[in-house]
């Protein structure tokens, strides 16, 4: 794996605690009718405590997959995730993950039915609990007044908004979100990009944020790996902590992209 990066690798990771999310050697495959399709091939990560870390990489390269194995709902075919010290077995309140999708909120729910929904299910509190934390997140996104609103009374950047703070109601260890903003027009998406680092200044939770924009993944990271296609292997880490909305169109910033972009589309030795 080449390292990318204004800090000496080693160095770094010795004085780090152990990673709060380790992947290591995970193999992920889907058997067809036809044959076994392999989507990530030995992926090695480590995801530490309130990094936000991409997963960046062209169209194919299991980027998708690999969230969905550490969410649990993939079993890695070699290899193991390990969260908090325990191994991944499937599926679980601590890792919650946030779709592209904009009818991922059942429509007959209100804004706080859907974020209190979850919370409710793991039995884990008492009611009024769970709805001032609904509550809280729901503000925390900038919803204080929509909760009584349905789903197809909210936009798309709004449907994101209650679709996270539903995660982030949940407390998780680790928040997964698969291309999340994908879907949205170019001005909302950057506003939402926005809204996320904001929200990640006021929580500092632990974020695993899957995109094949360059741009975005330079503006949402502190961490960005960098998949290559067909199967996925990692083929660098880069730390971006530098970048944020204001430095899009910089020289600097576009340099970074070019870097990224060449060190993605270059040819296997
Ligand atoms: N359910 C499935 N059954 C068989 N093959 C699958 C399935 N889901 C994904 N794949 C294959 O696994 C590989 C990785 O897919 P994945 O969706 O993880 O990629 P991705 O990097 O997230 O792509 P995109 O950016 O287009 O969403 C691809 O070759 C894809 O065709």
């Amino acid at each position: 794996m080449v390292l990318m990066s204004n800090l000496n690798a080693k160095g770094a990771t010795a004085a780090l605690p152990p990673a709060l999310l380790q992947v290591r050697g995970v193999t992920l495959e889907y058997a067809t009718q036809e044959r076994v399709v392999r989507a990530t091939h030995r992926i090695d990560l480590d995801v530490h405590q309130a990094d936000r870390f991409v997963l960046l990489g062209p169209s194919g390269c299991g980027k998708s997959t690999l969230l969905k194995a550490i969410a649990g709902f993939i079993p890695p075919t070699e290899g193991r995730i390990v969260l908090d010290g325990t191994p991944v077995k499937g599926p679980g309140a601590d890792r919650i993950v946030v779709f592209q999708e904009f009818d991922q909120l059942p429509p007959w729910k209100t804004v706080l039915g859907n974020v209190m929904f979850p919370l409710l299910s793991t039995r884990s509190l008492p009611r009024a609990e769970v709805r001032e934390r609904a509550q809280d997140a729901i503000a925390k996104v900038g919803l204080a007044g929509f909760e009584d609103a349905y789903p197809h009374q909210l936009s798309g950047g709004m449907k994101q908004r209650v679709a996270i703070a539903r995660a982030l109601s949940m407390k998780p260890r680790v928040l997964l979100m698969d291309e999340p903003f994908a879907a949205l027009d170019a001005l909302t998406r950057r506003k939402m990009q926005e809204e996320l680092l904001q929200l990640w200044d006021e929580v500092r939770f632990t974020l695993i944020f899957v995109t094949h924009s360059i741009e975005e993944a330079l503006v949402v990271g502190n961490r960005v790996a960098l998949l290559s296609p067909r199967p996925g292997r990692v083929k660098a880490e880069v730390n971006c902590h530098d970048w944020d909305l204001h430095s899009m169109g910089g020289e600097d910033f576009q340099s970074a992209a070019n870097r990224i972009h060449d060190t993605l589309f270059a040819e296997e030795p």
